[in-house]
Protein backbone atom coordinates (compact mmCIF):
# COMPACT_ATOMS: atom_id res chain seq x y z
CA UNK A 1 0.00 0.00 0.00
CA UNK A 2 1.56 3.29 -0.90
CA UNK A 3 0.57 6.60 1.32
CA UNK A 4 1.36 10.06 0.09
CA UNK A 5 4.80 11.38 1.84
CA UNK A 6 2.54 14.38 3.46
CA UNK A 7 0.88 12.15 5.59
CA UNK A 8 4.15 11.39 7.32
CA UNK A 9 5.55 13.65 10.07
CA UNK A 10 8.48 15.27 9.48
CA UNK A 11 11.61 15.81 11.43
CA UNK A 12 11.62 19.19 13.08
CA UNK A 13 15.29 20.49 12.33
CA UNK A 14 17.14 21.61 15.34
CA UNK A 15 20.12 24.26 15.19
CA UNK A 16 23.11 24.55 17.10
CA UNK A 17 26.20 25.75 19.06
CA UNK A 18 27.83 24.99 22.88
CA UNK A 19 30.16 26.60 23.38
CA UNK A 20 31.14 28.86 26.71
CA UNK A 21 30.53 32.21 26.93
CA UNK A 22 33.95 34.41 25.87
CA UNK A 23 34.79 37.95 24.91
CA UNK A 24 34.46 38.40 21.12
CA UNK A 25 38.14 37.87 19.22
CA UNK A 26 38.81 41.59 18.26
CA UNK A 27 39.96 41.36 15.03
CA UNK A 28 41.42 44.42 13.51
CA UNK A 29 40.44 43.25 9.82
CA UNK A 30 36.76 43.08 10.93
CA UNK A 31 36.85 46.14 12.48
CA UNK A 32 38.08 48.22 9.48
CA UNK A 33 35.14 46.84 7.39
CA UNK A 34 32.58 47.62 9.44
CA UNK A 35 30.63 49.25 6.44
CA UNK A 36 26.67 49.67 7.07
CA UNK A 37 24.12 47.78 4.78
CA UNK A 38 21.74 50.01 3.08
CA UNK A 39 19.74 47.64 1.25
CA UNK A 40 16.92 45.45 3.54
CA UNK A 41 18.11 42.52 0.93
CA UNK A 42 21.15 42.60 3.04
CA UNK A 43 19.75 41.91 5.97
CA UNK A 44 19.63 38.48 8.06
CA UNK A 45 17.74 37.55 11.24
CA UNK A 46 16.72 34.77 13.39
CA UNK A 47 14.29 34.18 16.04
CA UNK A 48 12.20 37.52 18.11
CA UNK A 49 10.37 38.47 20.91
CA UNK A 50 12.68 40.70 23.91
CA UNK A 51 15.27 41.03 26.08
CA UNK A 52 17.79 39.95 28.29
CA UNK A 53 21.22 39.01 29.33
CA UNK A 54 24.65 40.00 27.55
CA UNK A 55 25.31 39.78 23.55
CA UNK A 56 28.41 40.39 23.21
CA UNK A 57 28.61 40.68 19.24
CA UNK A 58 31.73 40.08 17.41
CA UNK A 59 31.89 43.22 16.12
CA UNK A 60 31.56 46.41 17.85
CA UNK A 61 30.39 44.97 21.32
CA UNK A 62 31.75 47.36 24.21
CA UNK A 63 29.27 45.91 26.87
CA UNK A 64 26.11 47.84 28.54
CA UNK A 65 25.53 49.20 31.56
CA UNK A 66 22.99 47.94 34.29
CA UNK A 67 20.59 51.14 34.10
CA UNK A 68 20.81 50.82 30.28
CA UNK A 69 19.58 46.68 30.95
CA UNK A 70 16.97 47.70 33.37
CA UNK A 71 15.42 50.25 30.96
CA UNK A 72 15.28 47.95 28.15
CA UNK A 73 13.49 45.30 30.24
CA UNK A 74 11.15 48.43 31.95
CA UNK A 75 10.53 48.66 28.79
CA UNK A 76 9.74 45.39 27.49
CA UNK A 77 7.97 44.10 30.45
CA UNK A 78 5.33 47.04 29.49
CA UNK A 79 4.83 45.72 26.07
CA UNK A 80 5.34 41.67 26.58
CA UNK A 81 3.33 40.82 24.40
CA UNK A 82 3.09 42.35 21.05
CA UNK A 83 0.12 42.06 18.41
CA UNK A 84 0.94 39.66 15.38
CA UNK A 85 2.93 40.87 12.44
CA UNK A 86 4.64 43.61 14.47
CA UNK A 87 8.53 43.98 13.82
CA UNK A 88 8.71 47.48 15.63
CA UNK A 89 11.24 45.56 17.94
CA UNK A 90 12.61 43.29 15.69
CA UNK A 91 16.05 42.42 15.24
CA UNK A 92 17.68 41.88 11.68
CA UNK A 93 20.92 40.21 11.61
CA UNK A 94 24.03 39.76 8.55
CA UNK A 95 26.83 38.13 8.49
CA UNK A 96 28.64 37.95 5.31
CA UNK A 97 32.75 37.12 3.95
CA UNK A 98 32.41 35.71 7.64
CA UNK A 99 35.78 33.30 8.56
CA UNK A 100 36.75 31.05 11.14
CA UNK A 101 39.83 29.74 11.44
CA UNK A 102 42.15 27.86 14.38
CA UNK A 103 45.92 27.01 14.73
CA UNK A 104 46.38 24.12 13.65
CA UNK A 105 49.39 23.55 16.16
CA UNK A 106 52.17 24.25 14.07
CA UNK A 107 52.62 28.18 12.93
CA UNK A 108 49.47 27.05 10.23
CA UNK A 109 45.79 28.01 10.28
CA UNK A 110 42.95 25.74 9.82
CA UNK A 111 39.80 27.27 8.64
CA UNK A 112 36.56 26.22 9.95
CA UNK A 113 34.16 28.30 8.39
CA UNK A 114 34.96 30.42 4.85
CA UNK A 115 33.37 33.02 3.21
CA UNK A 116 30.11 32.62 5.12
CA UNK A 117 27.16 34.87 4.13
CA UNK A 118 23.42 34.99 5.17
CA UNK A 119 20.88 36.72 7.08
CA UNK A 120 17.78 36.42 9.40
CA UNK A 121 14.89 38.27 9.87
CA UNK A 122 12.67 39.22 12.66
CA UNK A 123 9.66 36.39 13.13
CA UNK A 124 11.68 33.99 11.42
CA UNK A 125 12.67 31.31 12.49
CA UNK A 126 15.98 29.36 10.70
CA UNK A 127 17.52 26.40 11.23
CA UNK A 128 20.85 25.02 10.08
CA UNK A 129 21.59 21.84 8.90
CA UNK A 130 24.91 20.22 7.93
CA UNK A 131 26.92 16.87 9.08
CA UNK A 132 28.53 16.40 11.87
CA UNK A 133 31.61 18.63 12.47
CA UNK A 134 31.08 20.93 9.24
CA UNK A 135 30.91 23.65 11.89
CA UNK A 136 27.39 24.30 12.53
CA UNK A 137 28.03 25.55 16.21
CA UNK A 138 30.97 27.60 15.28
CA UNK A 139 28.60 29.59 12.81
CA UNK A 140 25.98 30.34 15.45
CA UNK A 141 28.73 30.90 18.64
CA UNK A 142 30.24 33.41 15.56
CA UNK A 143 26.81 35.05 14.94
CA UNK A 144 26.43 35.10 18.59
CA UNK A 145 30.34 36.42 19.44
CA UNK A 146 31.00 33.29 21.75
CA UNK A 147 34.05 32.25 19.53
CA UNK A 148 36.58 30.52 22.40
CA UNK A 149 39.94 33.42 22.53
CA UNK A 150 42.17 29.93 19.79
CA UNK A 151 39.76 31.36 16.94
CA UNK A 152 39.95 34.10 14.84
CA UNK A 153 37.45 35.53 12.80
CA UNK A 154 37.01 37.45 10.19
CA UNK A 155 33.93 39.31 8.40
CA UNK A 156 30.76 41.47 8.93
CA UNK A 157 28.23 40.60 11.67
CA UNK A 158 25.63 43.57 11.66
CA UNK A 159 22.79 43.80 13.59
CA UNK A 160 19.89 46.15 11.76
CA UNK A 161 22.13 46.39 9.20
CA UNK A 162 24.49 48.22 11.29
CA UNK A 163 27.71 47.66 13.21
CA UNK A 164 25.86 48.03 16.39
CA UNK A 165 25.54 46.97 19.97
CA UNK A 166 22.80 45.12 21.14
CA UNK A 167 21.52 46.46 24.35
CA UNK A 168 21.95 43.65 27.45
CA UNK A 169 19.12 41.08 27.16
CA UNK A 170 18.56 41.11 23.60
CA UNK A 171 19.60 38.04 22.66
CA UNK A 172 19.39 34.32 24.38
CA UNK A 173 21.56 31.00 23.67
CA UNK A 174 20.45 28.18 24.54
CA UNK A 175 23.98 25.80 24.81
CA UNK A 176 23.98 22.38 23.59
CA UNK A 177 25.26 21.43 27.24
CA UNK A 178 22.64 21.66 30.18
CA UNK A 179 24.23 23.44 32.66
CA UNK A 180 21.08 23.69 35.60
CA UNK A 181 21.56 23.03 39.44
CA UNK A 182 20.66 19.57 39.45
CA UNK A 183 19.76 20.29 43.45
CA UNK A 184 16.74 22.32 42.45
CA UNK A 185 13.34 21.43 40.91
CA UNK A 186 12.53 22.60 38.10
CA UNK A 187 10.23 25.61 39.74
CA UNK A 188 12.90 26.64 41.71
CA UNK A 189 15.16 27.07 38.82
CA UNK A 190 13.25 28.63 36.32
CA UNK A 191 11.55 30.94 39.29
CA UNK A 192 15.52 32.09 40.67
CA UNK A 193 16.65 32.62 36.86
CA UNK A 194 13.27 34.57 36.80
CA UNK A 195 13.98 36.62 39.63
CA UNK A 196 17.63 37.27 38.43
CA UNK A 197 16.98 38.34 35.08
CA UNK A 198 13.63 40.16 35.04
CA UNK A 199 13.56 43.84 36.00
CA UNK A 200 13.04 45.03 39.29
CA UNK A 201 10.27 47.15 38.25
CA UNK A 202 8.61 43.27 37.88
CA UNK A 203 6.55 42.47 40.97
CA UNK A 204 8.16 39.28 42.70
CA UNK A 205 4.56 38.04 42.12
CA UNK A 206 4.52 38.93 38.71
CA UNK A 207 8.15 37.16 38.06
CA UNK A 208 6.40 33.94 39.39
CA UNK A 209 3.83 34.27 36.86
CA UNK A 210 6.36 34.71 34.40
CA UNK A 211 8.63 31.68 34.98
CA UNK A 212 5.28 29.28 35.95
CA UNK A 213 4.05 30.02 32.81
CA UNK A 214 7.12 29.61 31.14
CA UNK A 215 6.93 26.14 32.26
CA UNK A 216 4.20 25.40 31.01
CA UNK A 217 4.69 26.34 27.76
CA UNK A 218 7.86 23.86 27.61
CA UNK A 219 5.24 21.27 28.50
CA UNK A 220 7.13 20.52 31.89
CA UNK A 221 3.59 21.62 34.20
CA UNK A 222 3.74 17.97 35.91
CA UNK A 223 7.39 18.08 36.70
CA UNK A 224 7.79 21.82 38.15
CA UNK A 225 8.44 19.71 41.62
CA UNK A 226 11.00 17.30 40.37
CA UNK A 227 14.49 17.91 41.14
CA UNK A 228 16.80 18.63 37.61
CA UNK A 229 19.00 15.72 39.28
CA UNK A 230 22.24 14.47 37.51
CA UNK A 231 24.83 11.77 37.52
CA UNK A 232 24.05 10.58 41.02
CA UNK A 233 20.50 11.29 41.42
CA UNK A 234 17.98 10.57 38.81
CA UNK A 235 15.52 13.62 38.35
CA UNK A 236 14.67 14.66 34.87
CA UNK A 237 14.90 13.48 31.35
CA UNK A 238 17.43 14.48 29.22
CA UNK A 239 14.78 15.93 26.93
CA UNK A 240 13.15 17.50 30.08
CA UNK A 241 16.46 19.37 31.10
CA UNK A 242 16.70 20.52 27.41
CA UNK A 243 13.29 22.02 28.23
CA UNK A 244 14.44 23.39 31.53
CA UNK A 245 17.60 25.43 30.04
CA UNK A 246 15.01 26.39 27.07
CA UNK A 247 12.56 28.01 30.06
CA UNK A 248 15.75 30.08 31.21
CA UNK A 249 16.76 31.98 28.14
CA UNK A 250 13.34 32.16 26.81
CA UNK A 251 11.97 33.75 30.78
CA UNK A 252 13.03 37.30 29.55
CA UNK A 253 11.26 36.70 25.63
CA UNK A 254 14.76 37.71 23.85
CA UNK A 255 14.59 39.59 20.14
CA UNK A 256 17.06 37.01 19.42
CA UNK A 257 17.58 33.61 19.78
CA UNK A 258 20.32 30.94 19.50
CA UNK A 259 19.39 27.34 20.05
CA UNK A 260 21.61 24.40 19.91
CA UNK A 261 20.15 21.44 19.05
CA UNK A 262 16.63 22.29 21.59
CA UNK A 263 15.05 19.39 20.44
CA UNK A 264 17.90 16.45 21.43
CA UNK A 265 16.39 13.90 23.47
CA UNK A 266 13.24 14.77 22.28
CA UNK A 267 10.32 12.35 21.52
CA UNK A 268 8.98 13.50 17.95
CA UNK A 269 5.54 14.95 19.90
CA UNK A 270 7.96 16.69 22.28
CA UNK A 271 10.03 18.48 19.54
CA UNK A 272 6.86 19.35 17.74
CA UNK A 273 5.47 21.10 20.53
CA UNK A 274 8.67 22.88 21.69
CA UNK A 275 9.28 23.97 18.56
CA UNK A 276 5.69 24.96 17.94
CA UNK A 277 6.20 27.33 21.18
CA UNK A 278 9.84 28.96 19.49
CA UNK A 279 8.15 29.79 16.83
CA UNK A 280 5.55 31.24 18.08
CA UNK A 281 7.50 33.32 20.25
CA UNK A 282 9.46 34.07 16.63
CA UNK A 283 5.81 35.88 15.59
CA UNK A 284 5.23 37.61 18.19
CA UNK A 285 7.56 39.83 16.46
CA UNK A 286 5.87 39.43 13.38
CA UNK A 287 6.41 37.05 9.99
CA UNK A 288 9.01 37.97 7.61
CA UNK A 289 9.88 36.17 4.56
CA UNK A 290 13.11 34.75 4.07
CA UNK A 291 15.45 36.44 0.84
CA UNK A 292 16.73 32.98 0.65
CA UNK A 293 13.40 31.24 -0.15
CA UNK A 294 10.92 29.01 1.45
CA UNK A 295 12.11 25.53 2.44
CA UNK A 296 10.63 23.85 -0.33
CA UNK A 297 12.90 25.24 -2.60
CA UNK A 298 15.49 22.58 -1.33
CA UNK A 299 13.80 20.08 -2.73
CA UNK A 300 13.66 21.88 -6.03
CA UNK A 301 17.20 22.41 -5.45
CA UNK A 302 18.15 19.07 -5.48
CA UNK A 303 16.21 17.76 -7.94
CA UNK A 304 17.23 19.28 -10.23
CA UNK A 305 20.73 18.83 -9.70
CA UNK A 306 20.35 15.20 -9.93
CA UNK A 307 18.72 14.27 -6.35
CA UNK A 308 15.35 13.91 -5.90
CA UNK A 309 13.93 13.31 -2.59
CA UNK A 310 12.46 9.94 -2.93
CA UNK A 311 8.88 9.03 -1.85
CA UNK A 312 8.55 8.72 1.72
CA UNK A 313 12.17 9.95 2.90
CA UNK A 314 11.84 12.64 5.24
CA UNK A 315 13.67 15.64 2.92
CA UNK A 316 16.03 16.45 5.90
CA UNK A 317 17.43 13.51 6.04
CA UNK A 318 18.35 13.34 2.25
CA UNK A 319 19.83 16.72 2.08
CA UNK A 320 22.18 15.19 5.21
CA UNK A 321 22.54 12.01 3.45
CA UNK A 322 23.58 13.05 -0.28
CA UNK A 323 26.04 15.57 1.41
CA UNK A 324 27.58 13.29 4.32
CA UNK A 325 30.91 12.07 3.08
CA UNK A 326 31.96 10.86 6.65
CA UNK A 327 31.12 7.41 5.88
CA UNK A 328 31.94 6.76 2.41
CA UNK A 329 34.09 4.11 2.79
CA UNK A 330 31.22 2.23 3.72
CA UNK A 331 29.15 2.96 0.75
CA UNK A 332 30.43 1.33 -2.39
CA UNK A 333 27.95 2.06 -4.79
CA UNK A 334 27.40 5.89 -4.52
CA UNK A 335 24.10 8.09 -3.16
CA UNK A 336 22.48 6.95 -6.06
CA UNK A 337 24.00 4.06 -7.27
CA UNK A 338 26.54 5.79 -9.31
CA UNK A 339 27.91 9.08 -8.13
CA UNK A 340 30.43 9.48 -5.17
CA UNK A 341 28.99 11.87 -2.38
CA UNK A 342 32.27 13.97 -3.19
CA UNK A 343 30.77 14.41 -6.85
CA UNK A 344 27.41 14.60 -5.13
CA UNK A 345 29.16 18.13 -3.44
CA UNK A 346 30.90 19.47 -6.43
CA UNK A 347 27.88 19.39 -8.19
CA UNK A 348 25.91 21.12 -5.76
CA UNK A 349 28.52 23.52 -4.90
CA UNK A 350 28.52 24.14 -8.81
CA UNK A 351 24.95 24.74 -9.11
CA UNK A 352 24.22 27.31 -5.80
CA UNK A 353 27.36 29.18 -7.37
CA UNK A 354 26.23 29.29 -10.63
CA UNK A 355 22.84 30.51 -9.43
CA UNK A 356 23.91 32.83 -6.76
CA UNK A 357 26.31 34.68 -9.79
CA UNK A 358 22.91 34.62 -11.96
CA UNK A 359 21.36 36.08 -8.90
CA UNK A 360 18.82 33.16 -8.25
CA UNK A 361 18.73 32.23 -4.54
CA UNK A 362 20.67 34.75 -2.96
CA UNK A 363 22.07 38.47 -3.78
CA UNK A 364 24.00 38.39 -0.92
CA UNK A 365 26.25 35.67 -2.07
CA UNK A 366 29.56 36.26 -3.48
CA UNK A 367 31.66 33.80 -5.74
CA UNK A 368 33.46 31.34 -3.33
CA UNK A 369 37.09 31.69 -4.70
CA UNK A 370 39.39 28.65 -2.92
CA UNK A 371 37.02 27.24 -0.43
CA UNK A 372 37.31 23.58 -0.02
CA UNK A 373 34.45 21.39 -0.09
CA UNK A 374 33.64 20.40 3.13
CA UNK A 375 33.35 24.09 3.74
CA UNK A 376 31.84 24.60 0.44
CA UNK A 377 29.62 21.88 1.15
CA UNK A 378 28.49 23.36 4.19
CA UNK A 379 27.77 26.69 2.43
CA UNK A 380 25.62 25.25 -0.15
CA UNK A 381 23.32 23.59 3.07
CA UNK A 382 24.05 26.60 5.32
CA UNK A 383 23.04 29.44 2.98
CA UNK A 384 20.93 28.26 0.52
CA UNK A 385 18.89 25.90 3.11
CA UNK A 386 20.04 26.04 6.35
CA UNK A 387 18.60 29.32 6.18
CA UNK A 388 15.52 28.83 4.26
CA UNK A 389 14.62 25.86 6.28
CA UNK A 390 11.91 28.03 8.54
CA UNK A 391 10.69 25.76 11.18
CA UNK A 392 7.04 27.06 10.48
CA UNK A 393 7.51 25.59 7.24
CA UNK A 394 8.50 22.32 8.50
CA UNK A 395 6.16 22.47 11.31
CA UNK A 396 3.33 22.85 8.90
CA UNK A 397 4.36 19.57 7.56
CA UNK A 398 3.59 17.84 10.93
N1 LIG B 1 38.09 26.25 19.22
C1 LIG B 1 38.35 25.26 18.38
N2 LIG B 1 39.59 24.76 18.27
C2 LIG B 1 39.89 23.79 17.41
N3 LIG B 1 38.99 23.21 16.58
C3 LIG B 1 37.72 23.67 16.64
C4 LIG B 1 37.33 24.71 17.53
N4 LIG B 1 36.03 24.96 17.35
C5 LIG B 1 35.61 24.11 16.40
N5 LIG B 1 36.63 23.34 15.98
C6 LIG B 1 36.56 22.29 14.94
O1 LIG B 1 35.75 22.78 13.89
C7 LIG B 1 34.97 21.74 13.34
C8 LIG B 1 33.50 22.12 13.38
O2 LIG B 1 33.04 22.04 14.73
P1 LIG B 1 31.54 22.40 15.12
O3 LIG B 1 31.37 22.08 16.55
O4 LIG B 1 31.24 23.78 14.68
O5 LIG B 1 30.73 21.37 14.20
P2 LIG B 1 29.19 21.02 14.16
O6 LIG B 1 28.78 21.11 12.74
O7 LIG B 1 28.44 21.86 15.12
O8 LIG B 1 29.21 19.50 14.65
P3 LIG B 1 28.11 18.61 15.43
O9 LIG B 1 26.88 18.60 14.57
O10 LIG B 1 28.78 17.26 15.47
O11 LIG B 1 27.90 19.24 16.78
C9 LIG B 1 35.29 20.48 14.14
O12 LIG B 1 36.24 19.74 13.43
C10 LIG B 1 35.89 21.03 15.43
O13 LIG B 1 36.82 20.15 15.98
Amino acid sequence: MESSPASFPRWVPSPSPSRSLLSPVQDPKVEARSDHYDSAEDVISLSSSSMERVFPFSIGFKGTSASVVEKSLEAESATDVEPAGSRRNGISLTWEDLWVGVGDGKSGQRMILQELTGFAQPGEVLAIMGPSGCGKSTLLDALAGRLSSSTQQRGKILINGRKETLAFGTSAYVTQDDTLMTTLTVREAVYYSAQLQLPNSMSKAAKKERAETTIREMGLQDSMDTKIGGWSRKGLSGGQKRRVSICIEILTRPKLLFLDEPTSGLDSAASYHVMNRIVKLAHRDGRTNSLFGPASNAEQFFASNGFPCPTLRNPSDHYLRTINKDFDVDIEQGIDGKTSTEEAINILIRSYTWSSREGKPSQLHRSMPGFDKEIGLFFMILAPLLAQYRLEDQCSCL
